[in-house]
């Protein structure tokens, strides 16, 4: 009898050999990966030790931050995360990981690329970004802190006027969000410094869809990072997202470009206001030589304001969320702040520096719940590095976790409770000696070295100011919130929740 298919059983039998062979050749490559692979001598879960799956998983749930601690509590100081991924607690390992020279590359699949062709300082290779950096840094530094002060200021005076409008207009007993506001001052803060203008979310009672749209771009960008480890998936992803944003995206880099090309044309105004833009006036150049190019502008003048508004309005809410859910810590600060200022008015980026509590419910807030709960993964060039007294094999990417190395038992005291008291100077009689334990090296939360955060002062002034504003012009109560707020999904950012607070005018004797 003849088959109508004469091809079928060698069909069957090329199939039957295609699979087989690529079994095989996960079996031997797991085989490899758990005994013989250079990194085989780490602890760590050996599913992720065999296969990037299980850690692409979880960051695409947002939950890597919570599994990466619990990891590190279960197998110590350095795990292996994926085949060729190692993630580190080790204080010592901040120097040898960012600051050592030549300096360590960013992992490549950690970062988006620039989607206009121009890198901002978190995308930008080595030599682009010290090109870039030196033009930008004199915008943060200390006196260009000093000249925006009056800008800051100005912006967190009407958040407590908008404050106070909202408590006028809420229910008896109703909450309002205040997360959702502590973004619009932070978009009219750095847009002004940004752009020259604000986008007056405060002042006019606006609405501001942007600031969702930029904590969907960080989960995009998570997601999209994330694939490029199995590409194709990221180009395709890639696409679809590209195809059915093309029209904001466009829209956006027209705004902003016209903001940039607005603040450009004033030129230099010394005397008159400082911004971040004050030092790129005269140092745009087109060759990519030297200063900057109108385009690395715009991509970077963006980042700035994706990153004030994100960061500092998740660490506002969350020291927020901390004060109010242990009174005595609020009661505590309140009584600093009243004490030292007779009107909200006295407080300004200067004069709020250097108050004890302050600087330690900001600092604890920082250390419990990172903004941006990441590694920070740098790639070990072919011959290998030395990190942490230990060869590490060429080509491993390795990081510190921002979140764990703040959070660990081994070494914090009481690492998952809101104690800004251990970070009074031990001078204070309301520190306590068990912090001793704590191991203040691992806290370094703005990264170190030549990447470090550029937006630290800046952060910390606005913090400063509006957190000590808010305390002395409000007497602020919890409003409906779960215990479990701060278990946050994070892509790049933790994802803020709602924080519905009672907002009432202080009650004690208000000048
Ligand atoms: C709570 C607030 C903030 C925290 C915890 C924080 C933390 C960090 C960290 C850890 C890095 C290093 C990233 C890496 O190595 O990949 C970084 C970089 C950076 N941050 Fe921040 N940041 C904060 C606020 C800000 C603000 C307000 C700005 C700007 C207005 C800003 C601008 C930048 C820039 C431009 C870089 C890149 C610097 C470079 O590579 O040269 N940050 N930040």
């Amino acid at each position: 009898m003849t088959t109508r298919y004469p091809l079928l059983p060698s069909l069957r039998l090329a199939t039957g050999i295609t699979i087989g062979a690529l079994f095989s050749y996960r079996v031997i490559s797991a085989v490899y990966r758990l005994y013989f692979h250079p990194l085989a001598k780490y602890p760590g879960p050996k599913l992720w030790a065999i296969s990037r799956i299980p850690w692409a998983w979880h960051l695409i749930r947002g939950d890597l931050w919570q599994v990466l601690g619990r990891f590190h509590e279960k197998y110590g100081t350095t795990v292996r995360i994926a085949p060729d991924e190692l993630t580190t607690i080790s204080p010592t390992a901040w120097t040898d990981i960012y600051v050592t020279k030549p300096l360590l590359p960013k992992d490549p699949h950690s970062q988006t690329p620039p989607l206009n062709g121009a890198h901002s300082l978190f995308t930008a290779p080595d030599n682009t970004h010290k090109r870039i950096r030196t033009t930008l840094v004199n915008g943060f530094s200390d006196k260009a802190l000093r000249e925006q002060a009056p800008i800051i200021e100005a912006h967190a005076n009407n958040l407590v006027s908008r404050l106070h409008r909202e408590a006028a207009r809420a229910a008896p007993g109703g909450s309002i969000d205040i997360q959702k506001l502590f973004g619009y001052a932070t978009f009219d803060i750095v847009t002004d410094l940004s752009f020259g203008e604000s986008v007056r979310g405060l002042e006019d009672d606006n609405e501001h869809a942007e600031i969702t749209a930029f904590f969907f771009h960080a989960k995009f960008g998570t997601i999209r990072n994330c694939l490029s480890r199995f590409s194709p998936l990221d180009i395709l992803l890639g696409l679809f997202l590209l195809s059915i944003s093309r029209k904001a995206r466009e829209r956006n880099w027209r705004l902003t470009t016209e903001k940039i090309d607005r603040r450009l044309s004033k030129g230099d105004m010394t005397g008159v206001r400082s911004d971040f833009m004050t030092p790129v006036i005269g140092r745009i150049d087109e060759s990519g030589t030297k200063g900057i190019t109108k385009k690395e502008v715009v991509t970077n003048g963006l980042a700035f304001v994706i990153a004030d508004c994100q960061l500092t309005t998740v660490a506002l809410a969350t020291s927020t969320y901390l004060l109010l859910r242990d009174r005595p810590k609020w009661e505590q600060l309140t009584k600093e702040i009243r004490g030292r200022f007779s009107s909200h008015e006295e407080i300004t980026v200067h004069s709020s520096q250097g108050l004890p509590y302050l600087e330690a419910v900001i600092n604890e807030t920082l250390r419990l719940h990172h903004p941006t709960p990441i590694s920070l993964p740098r790639s070990v060039p072919p011959e290998g590095r030395v990190i942490d007294g230990e060869h590490i094999p060429g080509n491993t990417v390795i990081g510190i976790n921002l979140q764990n190395i703040q959070n660990d038992p081994s070494l914090w005291e009481e690492p998952r409770v809101f104690h800004p008291e251990r970070f009074l100077p031990a001078t204070d009689e309301r520190y306590d000696g068990r912090f001793d334990k704590d191991v203040r090296a691992a806290y370094v939360p703005f990264s170190t070295g030549p990447r470090n955060c550029l937006g630290a002062r800046v952060f910390l002034a606005q913090a400063r100011v509006i957190l000590a504003k808010l305390v002395w012009s409000f007497d602020l109560k919890m409003g409906s919130v779960g215990d479990d707020w701060l278990d946050q999904k994070a892509y790049l950012v933790f994802e803020p929740k709602p924080l519905p607070v009672k907002i009432l005018p202080r009650q004690d004797t208000v000048a």
